[in-house]
Parts: C-alpha cells; structure tokens; sequence
C-alpha cells in the first residue's frame, strides 16, 4: 500500500509492518526508515531486501532515522561521538549500502534523511539549521530560499598526506577497457574516495562501470571511484565557479546516478590538482554534473566543505518485512 509522501507517514503503522519512505537527492535513491524509539536493529539480509529493486522497495541505500542518545546507550561509539561534539545532534542517520554494509557517512542522504525528519515532524528547517549525526561525526544542514539543502561536510582529508597533493596522485585506477591504469588522487570525506580525471565528456560517457574499477594499492576498506571532466571555468552570481562532470562507481552499490560525498571529493581533487593543497588559484565553488543532476560544492571559509543539492521524497508505504 503506498501514500504521497507529503503525507504523514508516522501514524502507527500496521502491527508486522515496517513503514518506509522513498527519497532521493539527485536520483541517488535510498529507502528511509523511521525508528523514533531507537529499537530497529535492521540487519544486512533485511538491508538487501529493502533496496532490492525487484524484490523490495529498491535503492542505493537504505537509511534509518534513530534516536542518538538511544543508539549511544546501544553501544554505537559513533553516536557517543556525536553526542560529545555536539548534544544537540537529537537525531543519528543510520546508512547502509545496498549491498547491506555499513557505510560512514553518505552526502546525497543527509539532505534527504533532513527532507525526511521534516516529513516525521521531528525537526523544522525553516526554523534554523539541523545538526545531525552521522559515523563521520555531526553535520549541518541549512535549508536554502530555494528549497535545496546545504550541508557542512566538515573537514576532508587527503590519505596521501603532503606529497599527495604535491604529485596530485597516490593511487592509479584501472576501468574495463582501458589498456593501462591511470593515475587517482585518494580523498577522505569521512568515507573514501578514489578520484580519476577523464579527458572528454564522450570518453566519460562511453566507460563501461557496470564492473569496479581496479583501484592499486587496495583501498583497505574499498573505495568510491569517481571519474571526473574538469570543464572549465564561469561567472557566476558570486564569482568565478568551477564545473565539472562525473560518474561514479560507489563502494557497496556499483555505479549510481548521484554520489554527494564523490561530488565533494571530485571538486576537491580537481582543486588540488589546479591549486595543491592550498588549492590556490582555483575557484571555491564547483557545480558538479551528475547523471541525475546538478550538485554545488563550495569551500566555506572555516576550512570544511559544503555540498548543496535538491532532496526529494517520492512515496511512503507499508511491507511486511
Ligand atoms: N551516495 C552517497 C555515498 C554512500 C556511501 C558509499 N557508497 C560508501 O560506501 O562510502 C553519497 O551521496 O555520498
């Protein structure tokens, strides 16, 4: 049985039940769950079913909204982190890939798991920020005049240290097809990223993700491929903006229409390979092309890095799980 989604979606949901939304930033699709009281311990097997587009509701990743404090009591360090940077992080998002893992931290999902605490009614944008919480610590997110959400993504790293960003490469990535690896330039957003540039939009258009591509060394927790066309420079309302075009093949799914933690890492790759780390030179702002979009990074002055994009929750239901 499905509703709108503008529904309420949080009235008692049929005993055997579990009541879901489906949202999207970007067309990156995730299956979100409310779990008010902090009692859903969803496993992997429950996670593929949910995300299963044949034999589930279908998604990229499935998102459960939980109490921190009650996931901290639970154990979760994450949560108690969380708690310790910031008490007013109320609400935890719970992320898992497809494939049933769990991942750190997830950019197209924060902005809607924000769309989705709205929909649940335990939080107002319009307000004022929402500070959340997430394995790769607090974040917050601003609803924009324009309806998009904004999100501090806090502070990045490159694994690669200094001479990384010197060399603007510390791996190579190899895709089916190709004859040779190329050099990658690994970038940390909480979760790991693996940044490969491309030379034109149609040799982009033209790869062949449906396999992962080869990353060496072997990330040791996997990585996110993005495969990036630097596409120059514009004006822009306030300034000079970067754009950019990429594809992704994330860890846990395979390639998806939308990564906001890759769009991040894409523009901040791009960036130090014009500027090194400093990223001297090269604009602030990048708007990154997606297959499902358009997405804007931006550098924010206290060093960390935004991601702003649209959050769309598309139907709410009820499956037996
Ligand atoms: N699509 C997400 C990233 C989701 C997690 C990723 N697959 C991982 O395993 O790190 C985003 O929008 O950032």
């Amino acid at each position: 049985m499905t509703q709108p989604a503008t529904s309420p979606a949080h009235s008692a949901p049929t005993p055997g039940t579990l009541a879901f939304t489906k949202g999207h930033g970007t067309q990156n699709d995730f299956v979100l769950v409310a779990d008010l009281a902090g009692e859903l311990d969803l496993s992997p097997e429950q996670v593929r079913r949910l995300a299963d587009r044949r034999g589930g509701i279908g998604g990229d990743g499935v998102i459960r909204l939980a109490p921190t404090a009650a996931l901290a009591r639970a154990g979760e360090e994450a949560a108690q982190a969380v708690l310790t940077q910031d008490p007013t992080a109320e609400w935890f998002m719970d992320y898992r890939n497809a494939d049933g893992s769990v991942a750190e931290m997830c950019g197209n999902g924060v902005r809607v798991f924000a769309a989705f605490a709205e929909q649940q009614g335990v939080a107002d944008l319009s307000t004022g920020p929402l500070s959340l919480g997430t394995r790769a610590g607090v974040k917050r997110v601003t609803k924009e005049a324009s309806g998009w959400y904004a999100v501090d993504m806090g502070r990045w790293f490159l694994p690669g240290g200094e001479a990384a960003a010197a060399e603007g490469y510390d791996a190579a990535v190899a895709v089916r097809g190709w004859t040779a690896p190329r050099p990658a330039l690994s970038v940390d957003l909480g979760n790991p990223h693996t940044v490969v540039a491309i030379s034109s939009v149609e040799e982009l258009a033209s790869l062949e993700l449906f396999q992962a591509p080869e990353v060496a060394p072997v990330p040791p927790h996997g990585t996110n491929v993005e495969l990036v066309v630097p596409l120059g420079e514009e004006e822009g309302p306030d300034g000079v903006v970067g754009r950019l075009r990429m594809r992704v093949h994330e860890r846990g799914v395979g390639e998806t229409p939308s990564c906001g933690t890759g769009a991040c890492a894409a523009a901040l790759a791009v960036r130090t390979w014009q500027g090194g780390a400093s990223g001297a030179g090269a604009p602030d702002t990048w708007l990154v092309e997606v297959p499902g979009g358009e997405v804007r990074v931006r550098m924010l002055p206290g060093g960390t890095v935004e991601l702003a994009g649209p959050a769309e929750l598309v139907y709410s239901g009820e499956l037996t799980l």
